[in-house]
């Protein structure tokens, strides 16, 4: 799923909303529970994945399916109501080549949203955390095999959550008034939650926050380029930090429970951002 599969798709979605539409000055994925934001968006051509040339179903509940063209705070965007999980039997390379698609329909950055698990002890549902580097701990990796000419076959990986994005996002968060806590994301393949001695291995290791998703797609962001900026929503105490079970039925709840301060920081986000970032 490389450059020319993201062109094919990338002109699907411009004939879809006419030649006159602005180039999206980002894109964003929302993450389990966070589609609300999808609302927000204004005058919003809502295309389902299904129509969109390379992309998959989602099948995951929680996951609208939907990528919209339309503006947020009056600037252009590209919205993904939903990802493709490697859990859902995918590819590194095809969860990730959403991200291949908005770069090809000229966005030169990327926000990711999902929803963790709170690995730091003082993590609590409903507290939202700016992504300021991950580990990758699915072990596979979105650019194995790739000979895509416009990528670059070694990214470095010192600064995947751009500097200035970030200071941008805790701005935005100061603006409205929303508590934004800093911290690592580990991404594991899933579909199972882990183990209460997995997690005391992250905590270990320096980890925040564990989830299923992003790494792949801040990975291919980076390789061609785009400036990345991530936030995840915690939606549980990791396993075996507090007595409760974890079910994604929770996740979701805990995820529509934050949208209103998750969807007023993104939206203040986009807001300040300059138009060629
Ligand atoms: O797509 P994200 O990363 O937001 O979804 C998380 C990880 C799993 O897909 C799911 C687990 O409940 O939520
Ligand atoms: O506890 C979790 N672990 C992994 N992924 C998750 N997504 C939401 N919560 C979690």
């Amino acid at each position: 799923m490389g450059a020319g599969a993201a062109r094919v798709a990338a002109d699907y979605i411009r004939q879809r909303v006419g030649p006159a539409a602005p180039a999206p000055v980002c894109g964003i994925v929302l993450g389990s529970g966070l589609g609300g934001l999808a609302d927000r968006l204004v005058d919003a051509v809502r295309i389902p994945f299904s129509h969109v040339p390379g992309f998959p179903t989602a099948t995951v509940a929680g996951h609208a399916g939907q990528l919209l063209v339309g503006t947020l705070a009056d600037r252009p965007v590209v919205a993904l109501a939903g990802r493709f999980h490697m859990y859902e039997g995918h590819e590194a390379a095809l969860a990730a080549f959403p991200v291949r698609v908005l770069h090809a329909l000229g966005a030169p950055v990327y926000i990711a949203s999902n929803a963790a698990g709170g690995v730091r002890r003082t993590f609590s549902a409903g507290d939202l955390m700016l992504i300021a580097d991950h580990m990758n701990l699915m072990f596979r990796n979105p650019l194995i095999g790739s000979t895509e000419p416009g990528d670059e076959r070694f990214p470095d990986m010192s600064d995947p959550y751009d500097r200035d994005l970030r200071a941008r996002m805790r701005a935005a968060a100061q603006v409205v008034g929303v508590p934004l806590h800093e911290g690592v994301y580990c991404g594991l393949l899933g579909p199972t939650y882990e183990t209460p001695s997995e997690v005391r291995m992250l905590e270990r290791m320096g980890v925040d926050a564990v989830g299923m998703s992003t790494v792949p797609e801040v990975i291919v962001a980076r390789a061609l380029g785009m400036r990345a900026v991530a936030v995840s929503c915690i939606t549980n105490k990791a396993a075996g930090l507090s007595a409760e079970k974890l079910s994604h039925a929770e996740v979701m709840e805990a995820g529509k429970a934050v949208a209103g301060h998750f969807e007023a920081l993104i939206t203040e986000f986009v807001r300040q951002l300059p138009a060629a970032s």
